[in-house]
């Protein structure tokens, strides 16, 4: 294999204790190319990385929440893609089936996160765009040459996936911009499961506003819900504000509306898996009683997304995939070395998500700006695009 050239994506802000996410590690011609991942499952106790080179070994990460957060899984699928086996001796059209094959195999991973398939669509397109190929490599001498055409759509395959996580850099601080002005006047802020630096490239999206105030010299205290099952909010958002400097006490989920109650919560703010076109959003289990707390209780409940999070095919989000995982992550809190702590003859389920409807959220802080009181019209304006058909 030849030299590696890890292409990490360089941290710059508070919030890049985490950005070190996701890294991608390009080999000499890329046959040997890696996805390096924070091994999520691993935190807080350590700190340990998960280098994947195969499709298996990426498509594996993304099933067990080595890497988790809807943009994060996106970005990781983009990368994986070009972990596709190709030979030397595939034809163009070979190698685009390979590519193809491979895009749909990772949309196996998970199904409620659209970003994933946003992600998988936008290398997809890339695979099955003539431009994606230097029309010089077309030519015949140029084959000659030794250069490939099935080089050139690696080599613009490879882009694209930088480009995504670029992206998504610059949207997490939109995001965090456009929200600070929500948050700016609190003291308590609520989340639930983790929405931050580890669940995208960097910064994140329901902590965005929280980091950009921090790093505009206005702190707020972080309640970090601690999100059972898999405890994304006592494993991972505590972990990653604590080691921003932002105050965070974790509570079970359960104290979360007894706190409302109390007046100590000012604000909730959750990220979101999958919007659908009248502003219906899925999010981790757990997301939903706490907006029907805030609303009971008048308290601003926040979703932040960017706009790729947004499924506008879907007119409600009755219509949102929900990830069933297996029940062992109930039974077993502690992971397969815990405790199990359900009689083995009694049935558990596990929904990994949620969907609070519109009317719970006070407003969609995207990358764009903020959807006030979310509904169909609203969020077709924001995201620019026709709006979806009315289905039941
Ligand atoms: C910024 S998206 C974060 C979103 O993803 C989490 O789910 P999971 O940990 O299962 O990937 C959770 O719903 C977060 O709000």
């Amino acid at each position: 294999m030849g030299s590696d050239t890890t292409a990490s994506v360089n941290s710059t802000s508070i919030a890049d204790a985490s950005s070190e996410t996701i890294r991608y590690r390009i080999a000499d011609r890329a046959q040997c190319a890696a996805v390096d991942l924070l091994d999520q499952t691993r935190l807080p106790e350590s700190l340990t990385r998960c280098v994947c080179e195969t499709l298996p070994q990426l498509h594996d990460a993304i099933r067990r929440l080595v890497v988790r957060g809807a943009p994060a899984i996106g970005i990781a699928a983009a990368y994986g893609v070009t972990l596709t086996p190709i030979e030397s001796s595939d034809s163009l059209e070979t190698a685009r089936t390979k590519w193809i094959d491979a895009i749909e195999y990772l949309a196996t991973s998970r199904p409620t996160a659209v970003n994933l398939f946003w992600a998988l669509d936008r290398m997809r397109a890339i695979v099955e765009s003539p431009e994606s190929v230097s029309p010089e490599l077309e030519s015949m001498e140029a084959t000659a040459k030794g250069a490939s055409s099935v080089e050139s759509l690696r080599v613009s395959l490879v882009a694209e996936a930088i480009r995504i996580h670029e992206d998504d850099r610059a949207m997490c601080r939109s995001i965090g911009r456009h929200g600070s002005g929500r948050l700016a006047e609190c003291r308590n802020v609520l989340t639930h499961c983790n929405a931050g630096g580890l669940a995208t490239s960097t910064f994140g999206t329901a902590l965005a506003p929280i980091y950009y105030l921090h790093e505009h010299g206005k702190t707020l205290h972080v309640y970090a819900d601690e999100t059972r099952p898999l405890l994304q909010g006592a494993r991972l958002t505590a972990w990653e504000l604590a080691q921003a400097g932002v105050p965070v006490t974790v509570i079970t989920d359960s104290m979360a509306g007894g706190l409302m109650r109390q007046g100590h919560v000012d604000a909730i703010i959750v990220g979101a898996d999958r919007i659908a076109a009248n502003g219906d959003a899925a999010n981790k289990i757990g997301t939903y009683p706490l907006a029907v707390l805030a609303h009971y209780h008048r308290i601003p409940f926040y979703v932040a997304a960017p706009t790729n999070t947004f499924d506008l095919a879907l007119a409600s989000g009755d219509l949102i995939p929900i990830e069933q995982r297996d029940g062992e992550e109930v039974r077993c809190p502690g992971g397969p070395s815990g405790r199990t702590m359900v009689p083995e003859n009694v049935d558990v389920i596990n929904p990994a998500f949620d969907v609070t409807p519109a009317e719970l959220i006070t407003a969609i802080i995207t990358e764009r700006g903020v959807i006030e009181s979310p509904n169909v019209d609203k969020i077709a304006a924001h995201c620019g695009s026709p709006i979806a058909n009315e289905v039941g």
